[in-house]
């Protein structure tokens, strides 16, 4: 078990003094480089990839996969561009796929997708794969891909409760076949199943039996880049909920992927513009993506602000007026804190819903939103499966983060409108986005 280092400092979060006018451009994104590393250590041909996020949850995955025997080099281009451009310039990371060995530990800090994408994986490996992580981790849903594997024909101890700490005893190879799971707590027991699949000898067939699935465009982003690679993946039951997933063996291609900006990332700096009345553009911001963070464009235009994108980017601007709204955020799950942020401080009350499964995530999302708000004077409340929220006059104060690192840039979006908010543990935003007070600082002083 590994502790993430406990922060207690807290960090004056800027008061904005007027309207943001800026340019941020947001490092890639943690969804597509943790999919781009497993797939490029499956396949048969050595892959790069471009821009990729650096950042905790992908320094783990990476490291992961390197101590499985997986070859990965940093390479940093010495051109004058550090954002690691399509010609080769900047940060890129070259994948060299080899055998897949134990005994090995891999460390899964609090990274949904490095404890849910690398067991499968491990199965592959030819020796004993044990898993562990932060505290928390071992509260997080597992038992579905753990599950699913032992069906598939793998051999895992656990503790009974189908959650980490445990061990894949890899076997070289892994049967696959029919497989039924309840992937409500987690769309990532889908993709993590789906993602190692070419590699089994009878692929996989995943159905989905239970409640409502969350975060669909993460599946749907995990069938795009599987097929991108050369993988067949088939959807008998498309239209509706479309709950059942195909994938065949075969080999994989090696790409050359240049990886988007993190959309949801990008999330606080949009945030900022609409709570300042003022502009801000995310350079790079793709014309078309499954990403979940692009259903900001039309969320936070609900809420008050316009947007335009062109090839450029993505430029939003913020009228000077927030709005309440009324949406499920079940497909999007991971901007409810962004987004009751913004509501706390909007002219309307707002409830979001279909987002039960945030009490699983890095901390219990639902209830820290709740009690932080509300700490600063708001009126939050629980509902079964999201948040109400009337605005109410805010006043400053410590806003806790749980190790969150949604909850850091949720509180830092309250503070650009509420003098004296504190934030603790901002350094937690590390899990994804390192440079998030830095970059936070130069948005208001650009
Ligand atoms: O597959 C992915 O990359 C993710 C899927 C979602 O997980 P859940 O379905 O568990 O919410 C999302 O919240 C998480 O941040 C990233
Ligand atoms: C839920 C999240 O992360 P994870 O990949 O750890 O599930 C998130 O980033 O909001």
């Amino acid at each position: 078990m590994t502790e993430s280092s406990v922060h207690p400092a807290l960090w004056p979060a800027p008061h904005a003094s007027g309207a943001v006018d800026a340019t941020v451009t947001v490092p890639g994104s943690k969804s597509v480089t943790n999919r781009a590393l497993v797939l490029a250590a499956l396949s048969s041909e050595p892959g790069w990839l471009r821009r990729p996020l650096r950042s905790r949850d992908t320094l783990l995955m990476a490291d992961a996969l390197r101590a499985m025997g997986v070859g990965i080099e940093e390479t940093v281009s010495s051109s004058s561009s550090a954002a690691g451009g399509p010609d080769g310039s900047g940060e890129a990371w070259r994948v060299i796929p080899a055998g897949l060995h134990g005994p090995v530990t891999i460390d899964v800090g609090n990274a949904g997708t490095v404890m849910r994408f690398l067991p499968p994986v491990a199965a592959l490996a030819d020796g004993p794969v044990h898993f562990d992580g932060d505290l928390r981790s071992y509260e997080r849903p597992l038992n579905g891909v753990i599950d699913a594997l032992r069906v598939l024909g793998a051999r895992i101890d656990d503790d009974g409760r189908g959650s980490l700490p445990m061990t894949v005893h890899g076997g070289g190879a892994l049967d696959g076949g029919p497989v039924a799971i309840d992937a409500s707590s987690s769309s990532q027991f889908v993709s993590a199943l789906l993602l190692s699949a070419p590699r089994f000898n009878q692929g996989v067939e995943v159905r989905h039996t239970g409640a409502r699935l969350p975060s669909m465009p993460h599946i749907r982003m995990t069938v795009d880049m599987l097929r991108a690679v050369g993988a067949q993946v088939d959807e008998p039951e498309t239209g509706g909920e479309a709950n059942v997933w195909r994938v065949s063996p075969s080999a994989l291609l090696g790409r050359d992927l240049t990886i988007e900006p993190d959309l949801s990332n990008a999330q606080p700096f949009l945030a900022a513009a609409l709570v300042t009345g003022g502009r801000v553009t995310v350079p790079d911001w793709p014309l078309r993506t499954t990403q979940p963070g692009d259903a900001l464009r039309d969320i936070f235009t609900a809420m008050g602000g316009s947007c335009e994108l062109t090839e450029h980017g993505l430029t939003f601007t913020g009228s000077g007026r927030i709005h309440g709204i009324d949406v499920d955020l079940g497909e999007v799950g991971e901007l409810t804190p962004g987004i009751a942020a913004v509501a706390a401080l909007a002219d309307s009350p707002s409830t979001l819903s279909g987002v039960a499964h945030l009490r699983l995530h890095e901390t219990d999302r639902l209830a820290a939103l709740t009690k932080e708000i509300n700490e600063l004077g708001g009126e939050v409340t629980e509902t079964a499966d999201g948040l109400h929220i009337r605005p109410r006059p805010l006043h400053g104060g410590t806003f806790h983060t749980y190790d969150d690192h949604r909850m850091a840039t949720a509180g830092s979006v309250i503070g650009l409108a509420v003098p004296g908010v504190e934030i603790e543990n901002v350094a937690t935003t590390a899990k994804t986005l390192p440079d998030f007070p830095q970059m936070w600082t130069r948005m208001l002083g650009a």
